[in-house]
């Protein structure tokens, strides 16, 4: 007997595996192309958090400290809340920072600013990588990327991971830069490369015992306050910022208080003006919060 001609109809087997092949291969092109995490803390505050937290609508104030290269004061960035809120987020995970090498994320150090060689960089303050799952987190880089515009940071580009910073007594950070030396490949993305294109130091705790513990731009001068001191002697720094005695310039930590400085120069290399310090906090403790925004590259090195 002839055997009937065979049905059209694919196997259920066949679906399955048609439909494991697709999945697959579109996962595959996800993981590989899909630009950045791009509006991730959006999404993520959007898709987890919605009903558990609203951000609120900060009202900051700007102080253009420099403009090549770009430095820019921000007073209350983040309010008491978000900053207790990104606090709790990191704590528990704070670990020594401790000597970085090459490839860690402070691989471009300089001690003695005419040289490129490599130097080890010492940091003896605590740090903690935050989650973009912290809601108050997400409300403060969904502000930090409005105040960026899409022209430095582009919807498709992100703030990789945040950092949770802690000092101590006695505890500073060595002059360094926060960018790379050489690009960075983006995790989980092949071909796609990074840069850290701009920084928000963000001061996170007010602690009114506090001494020490600025952070340090010595290559960034500005007019000299002591020509102006004022009636409260502060200067034309207010108290927010002071020269430095070796030169530069120089910020009192603050809750709220934010410092905004630009990486990259126009041609995509690092910026070496842009060298900075954490000074030895002498009394009390130092929390505060990096926030690197990340430019990305297609294709190497
Ligand atoms: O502690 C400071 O004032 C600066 C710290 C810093 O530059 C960093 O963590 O990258
Ligand atoms: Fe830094």
């Amino acid at each position: 007997m002839a055997q009937p001609p065979p049905s059209p109809v694919p196997s259920r087997k066949a679906v399955l595996s048609y439909t494991a092949i697709i999945t697959a291969l579109l996962v595959g092109f996800w993981t590989r192309y899909s630009p950045g995490l791009g509006h991730s803390e959006h999404d993520l505050f959007k898709s987890f958090r919605a009903n558990e937290y609203q951000c609120q609508a900060q009202g900051y104030t700007t102080e253009i400290i420099s403009t090549d290269p770009l430095l820019i004061l921000l007073e209350d960035f983040v309010s008491g809340e978000e900053a207790r809120g990104i606090i709790e987020t990191g704590e528990a995970d704070l670990k020594t920072s401790g000597i970085q090498r090459p490839g860690s994320p402070y691989s471009t150090v300089t001690k003695d600013r005419t040289s490129s060689t490599f130097h080890l960089l010492f940091t003896t303050s605590e740090s903690a990588p935050l989650p973009l799952t912290s809601p108050h987190l997400t409300c403060l880089l969904s502000r930090a990327r409005d105040f960026m515009g899409p022209s430095l940071l582009s919807p498709h580009e992100d703030f990789g991971t945040p950092q949770l910073v802690r000092y101590a007594p006695g505890e500073h950070f060595d002059e360094h830069y926060d960018w790379y030396e050489n690009l960075q490949p983006v995790p989980g993305r092949r071909g796609m490369w990074f840069n850290r294109v701009a920084s928000f130091f963000v001061y996170l705790d007010d602690d009114s015992e506090r001494e020490g513990g600025e952070t340090w731009f010595p290559r960034i001068e500005v007019e000299d306050a002591s020509h102006d001191e004022g009636e409260d002697g502060e200067g034309k720094g207010k108290g927010k910022w002071k020269r430095h005695e070796e030169g530069g310039v120089m910020f009192t930590p603050k809750r709220g208080r934010a410092l905004f400085w630009v990486n990259l120069m126009a041609n995509g290399t690092g910026d070496r003006r842009v060298i900075h310090a954490g000074l030895p906090l002498t009394r009390g403790v130092k929390s505060a919060c990096n926030i690197w925004p990340r430019r990305f590259y297609v294709g190497g090195r």
